[in-house]
């Protein structure tokens, strides 16, 4: 059988120094646990210079990892990765910074990886190349010589046309998503986006299969929505009832329900619309005083990204405020948490918790959404509140599905998911929970690497 080669900025290599919360290393260490394979990424380190792979291996993963310099790692993550690319793929043209230099950067590291990579590579590898830091990578790998099947997935929205056409160079950026055999999106938005970009920018067509041909070339997108492996966190959330740490959990909240809420840091993710959401919740259902806490678990984020450091300090005035409006002596209505805990801790957590917010602004997918669903206590299931602009709010509509915008609406599904009697929350839980079972990691994995093993690689030029 072929080898799995998959590429990544963040892996999850026990040694990666870089490892933080994150959905993307999550699914892929899951998704190659089984089959085994090589992973190339980042190493989580900075360096003098530009260095050669360092290679171990872990279970039956073999990682290869390199450095990058400060200079790269500025203009490639912090700057055009992260500075320009995020906010545009989340809708949020005013946060977009561009520089001719950051985005210089971005193709010098995808160069940079494409020169690493291509001497590790096998004639019949099928290589898997991931997300938004990625998409010329295809494009340098072949300038190389690189002939194999090569895949891509973006794991975070593909936007509109009206909003990609205001990233410079958007059509260089098209043009070098299309150099892949298979381009698999989250969801059908996403894919009927790309759709619309190559019809109205009048580069190219897809076709109802997805088959796609522009700027020369032909290719296969599809949407792949990401799944968590559902038994495994079942499982975790089933051990973690008893663990001292869940205990500790429901000893300190003395009897009072918990609303949680588990997100990076990130803007995308509407923490500061959630906390207004509960202040709302407080206003307008005072039975809830003094009931419920919110607990918000919210590590710490691309620090390096001055909007990142905004909101942190936005966050920490509405805690603030929330608590010293509400709060009592024996009762603080918000407990803010800026670490990561490992999912064993998050299991046992998001299975005490009466209410699960998952309120992004924007977002791929959001695996959290799909981890409080598995890790309910089936007799006695919670309830989650979901935002519609979220990738799983396609697969979960047994959620409350809320505008994240509308801090009044959310603020009443928080009462009425506290409120719902407990047949309608079995009911919902249950159609939540048959969807999880159905499409898994496992399954959206085999599914992308099926689909790209299938494709004729004879017919690539148009
Ligand atoms: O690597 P970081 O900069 O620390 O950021 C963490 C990851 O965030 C994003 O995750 C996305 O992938 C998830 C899994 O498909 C999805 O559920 C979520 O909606 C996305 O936001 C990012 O796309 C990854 O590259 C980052 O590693
Ligand atoms: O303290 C934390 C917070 C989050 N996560 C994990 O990070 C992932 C977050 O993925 P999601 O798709 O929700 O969002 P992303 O951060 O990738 O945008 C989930 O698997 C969480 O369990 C974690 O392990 N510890």
């Amino acid at each position: 059988m072929a080898r799995l080669v998959i590429v990544s900025n963040r892996t999850a290599s026990p040694r990666d120094r870089g490892t933080r919360a994150g959905g993307l290393a999550v699914g892929l260490r899951e998704a190659l646990q089984k089959e085994g394979g090589l992973w190339f990424g980042w190493s989580g380190e900075l360096s003098e210079a530009a260095a050669e792979p360092k290679i171990h291996e872990a279970g039956n993963i073999l990682f290869a990892t390199i450095p990058l310099t400060a200079a790269d790692h500025d203009d490639f993550y912090v700057h055009y990765a992260n500075g320009t690319l995020w906010p545009l793929c989340h809708y949020r043209l005013g946060l977009i910074e561009f520089s001719r230099s950051a985005y210089e950067g971005y193709l010098r590291v995808n160069r940079l990886f494409a020169e690493r990579l291509a001497p590790l590579l096998r004639p019949d590898d099928i290589i898997w190349i991931h997300d938004y830091h990625f998409i010329p990578l295809a494009s340098a790998l072949r300038a190389l010589g690189v002939a194999n099947r090569i895949g891509f997935f973006l794991h975070i929205p593909l936007p509109a046309p009206e909003v990609l056409t205001a990233l410079p160079r958007h059509r260089r950026l098209v043009a070098d998503l299309c150099a892949y055999d298979l381009v698999g999106f989250q969801t059908a938005d996403d894919l009927r986006a790309f759709s619309s970009y190559l019809e109205e920018e009048r580069v190219g067509a897809m076709d109802r299969d997805g088959a796609f041909q522009a700027f020369g070339r032909h290719g296969m997108a599809a949407a792949f929505p990401i799944g968590i492996d559902t038994q495994a966190f079942v499982d975790l959330a089933q051990a973690a009832v008893d663990s001292p740490q869940t205990r500790r959990l429901a000893d300190s909240l003395g009897g009072r329900r918990l609303v949680i809420g588990v997100d990076r840091l990130d803007y995308s993710k509407g923490i500061p619309q959630r906390m207004e959401s509960f202040q709302a919740a407080l206003e307008s259902h005072p039975e809830h005083r003094g009931r419920v806490t919110y607990m918000q678990i919210a590590p710490i984020s691309r620090g390096e990204v001055e909007q990142y450091r905004a909101l942190r300090r936005e966050l920490e005035g509405w805690v603030g405020r929330i608590n010293g409006r509400f709060g009592e002596f024996d009762w603080a209505p918000v407990r803010y948490l800026n670490k990561a805990f490992p999912r064993q801790s998050l299991a046992g957590f998001y299975r005490a918790a009466a209410v699960g917010l998952v309120t992004p602004l924007r977002d791929g997918m959001n695996l959290v959404a799909k981890e409080y669903v598995a890790a309910q206590d089936p007799e006695n299931p919670g309830v989650l509140v979901l935002s519609r602009f979220a990738g799983a709010a396609r697969s979960l509509p047994q959620a409350l599905i809320v505008n994240p915008f509308d801090v009044e609406e959310i603020g009443d599904a928080i009462h009425l998911a506290l409120t719902m009697p407990l047949e309608e929350r079995r009911a919902r839980w249950a159609g939540m929970m048959a969807e999880l079972r159905t499409n898994t990691i496992q399954s959206w994995c085999q599914a992308f690497v099926s689909r790209l093993n299938a494709i004729d690689t004879n017919r690539r030029a148009a």
